[in-house]
């Protein structure tokens, strides 16, 4: 232990970046406290990726056992297929109740101290916690904060959490609307559509900007809305907002459209899913007692070792990782940001690599990319005077894809036409999240595509649609 602090490091906020980060610093020998106000491993355990993902799955396989057509294209015959949606809503409460306890567990098993109670800093090398025992104070050498982020709502829509909801109780799935309106075609937005289209809900699905997925790379995404979209019972309306959103028995949506803010239309449904970003949790940390000020946008800024900064300046011995920062949204980069800030604190200098860091949406099937897009791949060669190329190849000219009967699907490298330097890898189709990390390591070792195309692929595996990608970039 440090001398004269109770602990060499105090945690705000158990999420899964408090968690990665903890278990860190108990391998680099620091005494560690984690303090938490709400349910221990945060969004993602709780109401984020866990649950998604156990709904995703039982729907998936509902879709799958439905469909009568690719069943026979493969010589098998399902007659009725049904679910239990209370059974499904058990399923993703389980595992988020199995998961909860396992991460508790593997922090007490560290010696770790859990403190319940709100965190805030008190000065410096100081923190106050208040919980159900009152008020008391800690010492620490340093401090990592990690409050994480909580749903978006824009001006005008009314939660009620029944009938207008976001995906903290949309992940209960507590009904299936017959109608369910979805705000916002991002990540959430496109998970959501994938269980309640699977499951049989109608949907209409309203995207601000001019178009779907705008997030994401402009092949993948059109391709994307040909599979995940357009042949299913979803309606879109692009480049419209909802204005008023007014819960009840119909909930009425007063769209406009998002440039002019023109009224548009008013739209009756079921129920809606609101999906319209996250939103730093940064409020009430004691932060003005360092001098420490937010962006515009509320988040923490920090520099690439995730040290807290203040007036560009660092501020010695704060750290602050995962949604709070703002800096990549999702839950492995929390905890790899957790990691590189252990790694600052104990003397070894480390940044991280954006870049290198992979994303998925867990749709049937999958999109996944790591790195940039092809426009910002293009902004970035403007900049520094050097030409992008890319290389595209098919799930459809993939044996096991095709086995598989599921040859939706595309890679796409996107990379230095100079260096062949990989800028970016975009992939939609089966396995798509599994199939993004050999991409990553690529890019986490700026690896070129003329290396990467000599690599050897087990056939038939869907791993050869990158390497068919990797080949076809250097023909
Ligand atoms: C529906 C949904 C699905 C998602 N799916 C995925 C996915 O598949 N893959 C992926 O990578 N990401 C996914 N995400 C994003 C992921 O959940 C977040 O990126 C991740 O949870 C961020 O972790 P964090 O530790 O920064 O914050 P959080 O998980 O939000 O944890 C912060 C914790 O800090 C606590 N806290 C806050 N302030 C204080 C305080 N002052 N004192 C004490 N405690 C405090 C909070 O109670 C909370 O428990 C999903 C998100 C949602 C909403
Ligand atoms: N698989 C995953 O990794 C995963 C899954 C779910 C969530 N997440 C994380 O959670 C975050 C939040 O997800 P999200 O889908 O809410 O946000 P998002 O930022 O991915 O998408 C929000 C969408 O809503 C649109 N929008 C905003 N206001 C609107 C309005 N008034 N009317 C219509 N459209 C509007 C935006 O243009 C955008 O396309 C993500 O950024 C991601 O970091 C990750």
């Amino acid at each position: 232990m440090s001398s004269g602090f109770d602990y060499d490091l105090v945690i705000i906020g158990a999420g899964v970046g408090g968690h990665g980060a903890a278990l860190h610093a108990v391998s680099c020998g620091l005494k560690t406290a984690i303090i938490e106000a709400g349910d221990m491993g945060g969004t993602c355990v709780n109401r984020g990726c866990i649950p998604s993902k156990a709904l995703l799955a039982a729907s998936g396989r509902v879709r799958e056992l439905r469909n009568a057509h690719h069943l026979k294209s493969l010589g098998i015959q399902i007659d009725h297929v049904t679910f239990d949606r209370q059974a499904i809503a058990d399923h993703a409460g389980n595992l988020v109740s199995k998961i909860q306890g396992d991460l508790t567990n593997s922090l007490k098993r560290l010696k770790v101290d859990i403190i319940r109670g709100w965190g805030k800093i008190a000065g410096t090398q100081k923190v106050t916690i208040t919980g159900d025992g009152g008020e008391k104070t800690i010492t620490a050498k340093d401090i990592i904060l990690s409050p994480g982020s909580v749903p978006f709502v824009p001006p005008g829509i009314e939660v009620d959490g029944k009938t207008v909801f976001t995906s903290d109780q949309g992940v209960k799935l507590e009904s299936l609307p017959e109608w369910v309106a979805i705000i916002g075609s991002g990540y959430i937005g496109l998970e959501f559509s994938d269980v309640y289209s699977a499951l049989g809900c109608e949907i209409t699905m309203i995207e601000a900007l001019d178009q779907l997925m705008p997030g994401f790379d402009r092949d993948i995404a059109k391709l994307a809305e040909r599979v995940l979209i357009t042949p299913r019972d979803i309606e879109t309306k692009v480049g419209i907002y909802a204005k008023k959103i007014i819960p009840g028995s119909p909930v009425v949506i007063e769209l406009a459209d998002f440039k002019t803010k023109a009224d548009i239309d008013v739209i009756e449904v079921d129920a809606c899913l609101v999906a319209t970003g996250r939103i730093p949790a940064t409020k009430n940390l004691g932060l003005e007692t360092l001098g420490i000020e937010l962006d515009r946008r509320n988040f923490i800024p920090v520099d690439d070792r995730m040290a807290v900064l203040s007036g560009g300046e660092v501020v010695p011995h704060v750290w602050a990782i995962g949604d709070a920062n703002g800096k990549m949204m999702l839950a492995h980069a929390a905890s790899a940001q957790g990691i590189v800030a252990v790694d600052n604190i104990v003397g070894r200098n480390r940044v991280i690599d954006y870049r290198s860091i992979p994303a998925a949406a867990f749709t049937h099937p999958e999109v996944s990319y790591v790195g940039l897009t092809e426009v910002a791949a293009q902004e970035l060669a403007q900049a520094e005077g050097f030409e992008v190329a890319t290389s595209k190849s098919y799930f459809k000219g993939n044996s096991k894809a095709l086995a598989e009967n599921e040859a939706d699907g595309m890679a796409k490298v996107v990379y230095r036409k100079d260096t062949g330097e990989v800028l970016g890898v975009h992939i939609f189709g089966m396995h798509a999240a599994d199939l993004i990390h050999e991409a990553s390591a690529a890019i986490a070792h700026r690896q070129a595509v003329q290396d990467l195309a000599h690599l050897v692929h087990a056939h038939p595996t869907l791993s050869e649609v990158l390497d068919e990608a990797y080949k076809r970039a250097v023909v």
